[in-house]
């Protein structure tokens, strides 16, 4: 007999409204059966059936870890729905986003049960950054419990504190700056209020520059590249915008020295700083952006979900709104697994932004500033050119190919027919050639506390394995 389930979906094991059928699906699909008999024995439910089952000697571990994985799958979606649900928090309210990860990281703790904080109730504290004010509600506080409160704040220069119907209050606060920069780089304020009776303090710190925040996790490797990135926008965002060259970063290093690390440390500095919509993370691949939480090249750029292909000319004119929205405000890209970009994507990928943002100029990628990630000893590109491949036009073109006979008779000039394809592989080559900048990360810190096993990956990915390390793996 072959059980063909239908419906919605599998069943959750904690949904009491559906145990039975749970629990019959699970008898179905893991107990061998011939006969409805064999499924319930004697027991007068499904459930009871099932656990009996679940509990007996015959079931094999591997079958156990399949039934506790389907449970795992269900734990996956409501975590990715609650992890887009902090993300979009977070944007909104820092205090509330930590929370959540702490309640999130230990199962059975509950945030608002801690605050004593209903759907309805306010937050304790609203740190409104509109009209550089921070707002807060005492009464809300108290409630809470908490006597304390320390809240990190870069965002504001100047900051005034709107309060209601406190009975005194004290502030104290403490500026710290860098004097070869002359500007402040923390601020410390601290409230010391009396509410009804209750004294409640406040301490406020301020970093005003929170480049350094979002750094501190980083090897000295990676803050070059960090810094070079942030640097430039916190600059960009300054006066000196129009002078500022365009960056385009090539930022290179073995498998594990930390790419990924320094991708969510920009991300995050974007993020608290709130310019999350300046900025766009790709990759070429749907599970290399999900690494990375972000899109794929061809989903941001509508390629291949049009009639048009990938042609941004042919999309209908509702399509380019909806892109030109995306893309409107973005002046910083990460494009990560490089590697498997090639000349013709990387083309059509700057075609694209040169429409969506109107830009007539030469600038490559219409003036967007852009880290590109990975090393090139990883995966090539399927169907098109590595980035590092020398374009044919410039091959036959070259001064080296002239004087060189032998590469005459290799490459005999009727074979140069020159077609779209190897314009846009071209345009893709000069477009990677115009990358300037490049920051190598050397320090494999995935293995960093297992000097042997760092040694073996380092010789592996320059194919110099010893024959002890042979033997070790
Ligand atoms: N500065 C650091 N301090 C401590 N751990 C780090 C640091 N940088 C990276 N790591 C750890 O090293 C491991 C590899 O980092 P990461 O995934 O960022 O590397 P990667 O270069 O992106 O690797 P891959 O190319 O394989 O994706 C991770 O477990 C990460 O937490």
């Amino acid at each position: 007999m072959i059980v063909l389930l239908c419906g919605k979906g599998l069943f959750k094991k904690n949904d009491t409204e559906n145990a039975e059928c749970y629990s019959l699906f699970i008898l179905m699909l893991f107990k061998p059966w011939e006969t409805i008999q064999d499924l319930l024995e004697n027991y007068d439910s499904w459930a009871k059936a099932c656990q009996a089952f679940l509990d007996s000697s015959y079931l094999s571990p591997r079958l156990k870890s399949i039934i506790y994985n389907i449970k795992l799958l269900y734990k996956c979606s409501e975590e990715t729905a609650l992890d887009r649900e902090l993300r979009k928090n977070a944007l909104k309210d820092p205090i509330l986003a930590k929370a959540h990860r702490i309640d999130r990281s230990d199962p059975g703790y509950n945030t608002y049960n801690e605050l004593d904080l209903s759907d309805n109730d306010e937050l304790p504290i609203n740190n409104t950054l509109s009209n550089n004010i921070l707002e807060f509600n005492p009464e809300a506080i108290i409630r809470s419990g908490l006597k304390t409160i320390k809240m990190v704040d870069s965002a504001m220069s100047n900051t005034n504190f709107a309060n209601n119907n406190l009975e005194s209050e004290t502030i104290h606060s403490s500026n710290a700056y860098d004097s070869a920069n002359n500007t402040p780089m923390n601020t410390n304020i601290n409230l010391q209020h009396n509410y009804k009776n209750t004294p409640l303090n406040i301490t406020v710190t301020k970093n005003t520059n929170p480049l350094e925040q979002f750094a501190s996790g980083l090897n000295e490797e990676q803050k070059k590249a960090y810094f070079l990135f942030c640097e430039h926008r916190q600059k960009n965002n300054q006066i000196t915008k129009n002078s500022l060259l365009q960056l385009l970063l090539y930022f290179t290093g073995a498998g594990g020295t930390g790419k990924s690390r320094v991708i969510q440390a920009i991300c995050s500095y974007f993020e608290y700083t709130l310019q999350s919509d300046k900025l766009i993370v790709l990759a070429p691949t749907g599970i290399a952006a999900v690494n990375i939480c972000g899109n794929t090249i061809h989903s941001a750029c509508g390629f291949g979900f049009n009639e048009g292909g990938n042609n941004y000319s042919n999309f209908s004119n509702e399509y380019k709104c909806q892109l030109q929205e995306c893309w409107s405000k973005i002046e910083y890209a990460i494009l990560d697994e490089l590697s498997i970009v090639g000349q013709n994507l990387l083309a059509q990928f700057h075609t694209f932004i040169k429409k969506i943002k109107f830009n007539n100029d030469s600038t490559p990628f219409a003036r967007i500033n852009i880290l590109f990630a990975r090393d090139f000893i990883q995966s090539p590109p399927v169907l098109d050119k590595a980035l590092y491949t020398p374009d044919k036009i410039t091959c036959f073109t070259s001064a080296e190919y002239s004087s060189s006979k032998s590469k005459k008779r290799k490459y005999n000039i009727n074979l140069l027919l020159i077609n779209s394809r190897t314009v846009t592989n071209t345009t893709g080559r000069s477009l990677w050639l115009n990358v300037k900048h490049a920051v190598q990360l050397n320090i494999l810190m995935r293995q960093i506390d297992n000097p042997f096993y760092t040694n073996i990956l380092e010789n592996m990915y320059h194919s110099n394995l010893t024959e002890t390390q042979i033997a070790a793996l």
